[in-house]
């Protein structure tokens, strides 16, 4: 089954295509919206080794002219050296404004590549080819694109929309187990937000999911995607709406931070997510059943609810700190008030945010 989501958006629109066998369709799904001729693929050792020969048959039989590069495996690489050093490759090839950059891998691959294309030359044409369950669900779309600065997440980017995005769900196949599960957080987010039925499949089929049913997973992919797509259509700048998207990462963020990226973005999240649950219950928010629920689909997707770091709070404090959800020097947190619905909230007291901390 192939789902092909929409994305409509004021200055540029484009779809999202999901399912078994989408990479082998790239070539063909690429030519309906540009011309032939050179794009660039930028992907990893570790995923270049499994897909960029099918990629790049699939895009030479439609008559384009691919090239790969490839950058360092790891968080690392979402830097602005990397950054540097791919300006400086795609200028030695002679690289093009028309050249369309290829994003091949996960959402690591998929920020730093969106992040060159929005800036070499001022903008190259840009496609995800989400390999990855987090890059599926969510990286993949929306157009924010970044790296990090030091330690500090995302804290260099920008809006830059691809023109496409294949995500072919069988690639998941060859995912290990612990990248599933950093996906699986993201996947939870956008049930936690804003769809109770994914919710409820979510708690029916987490042992399929994790076992990597294609089928399973295809269709909490396409769900998931949904949830996404329909927030970036209505917020495209993140101006308000969106950010439901960072329910999890205030704290998230911090973690991945603290840990200086040893805990995975998926993870952290899970986390996160966890603590503002515990902060929305602490607040009267969100009922203890509903409490239980979030923290027991996180649980069974094998995510961790809580943290051991010995006196973590106050460096946790001072990377949430650097969060750009920040209101007028106050900290904003996405906190769920029922399976669904999530509220932002700007005035939790100081004592609280240090309770659930600790
Ligand atoms: N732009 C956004 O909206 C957005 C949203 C969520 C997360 N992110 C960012 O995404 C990043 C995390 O992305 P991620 O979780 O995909 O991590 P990742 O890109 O590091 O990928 C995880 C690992 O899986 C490997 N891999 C990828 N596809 C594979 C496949 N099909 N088979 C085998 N191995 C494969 C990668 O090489 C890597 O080792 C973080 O930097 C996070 O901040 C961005
Ligand atoms: O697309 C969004 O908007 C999100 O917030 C999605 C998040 O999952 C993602 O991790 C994003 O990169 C976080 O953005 P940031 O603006 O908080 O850095
Ligand atoms: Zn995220």
């Amino acid at each position: 089954m192939t789902y092909q989501i929409h994305v409509n958006l004021k200055e540029r629109s484009y779809p999202v295509c999901i399912g078994e066998g989408v990479l082998g369709q790239t070539g063909d799904l690429l030519a309906e919206r540009n011309s032939s001729g050179r794009v660039v693929v930028i992907t990893n050792p570790t995923v270049g080794r499994l897909y960029a020969a099918g990629l790049t048959e699939t895009l030479t039989s439609s008559g384009f002219e691919p090239e790969v590069i490839t950058v360092p495996d790891g968080e690392a690489s979402k830097s602005l050296t990397t950054a540097g050093k791919l300006y400086e490759s795609l200028a030695r090839r002679k690289v093009e404004r028309t050249t369309p950059i290829l994003a091949l891998g996960g959402g690591v691959i998929g920020d730093l590549t969106g992040f060159v294309a929005a800036t070499y030359q001022r903008g190259v044409p840009f496609v995800q080819i989400p390999t990855t369950l987090l890059a599926q669900v969510d990286s993949g779309i929306g157009g924010k694109v970044a790296v990090n600065v030091g330690r500090l997440k995302n804290m260099a980017g920008a809006f830059y929309q691809p023109r496409l995005v294949a995500s072919d769900t069988t690639t998941l196949l060859t995912l290990p187990l612990k990248e599933i599960r950093n996906g699986m957080a993201e996947v939870i987010k956008s049930a936690v937000i804003h769809d109770p039925v994914l919710f409820a499949f979510l708690e029916a089929n987490m042992p399929v999911l994790l076992n990597r049913d294609v089928k399973t997973l295809t269709y909490a992919v396409h769900r998931a995607a949904e949830v996404k797509v329909n927030v970036v259509e209505q917020d495209e700048g993140d101006r308000g709406l969106r950010h439901i998207l960072n329910f999890g990462h205030t704290f998230g963020h911090a973690v991945e931070s603290v840990s200086n990226f040893k805990v995975g973005h998926g993870t952290a999240v899970a986390i996160g997510m966890a603590a503002a649950s515990r902060m929305a219950y602490r607040l009267g928010m969100l009922s203890g059943n509903d409490l239980e629920r979030i923290l027991k689909v996180i649980m069974a997707a094998g995510l961790p609810v809580s943290m051991v770091a010995k006196n973590a709070s106050p460096a946790l404090m001072r990377a949430m700190l650097h969060d750009k959800k920040i209101d007028n020097g106050k900290l904003k947190f996405i906190l769920p008030t029922g399976i669904g619905t999530v509220t932002a909230r700007t005035d939790v007291n100081p004592e609280i945010i240090a309770e659930v901390l600790r």
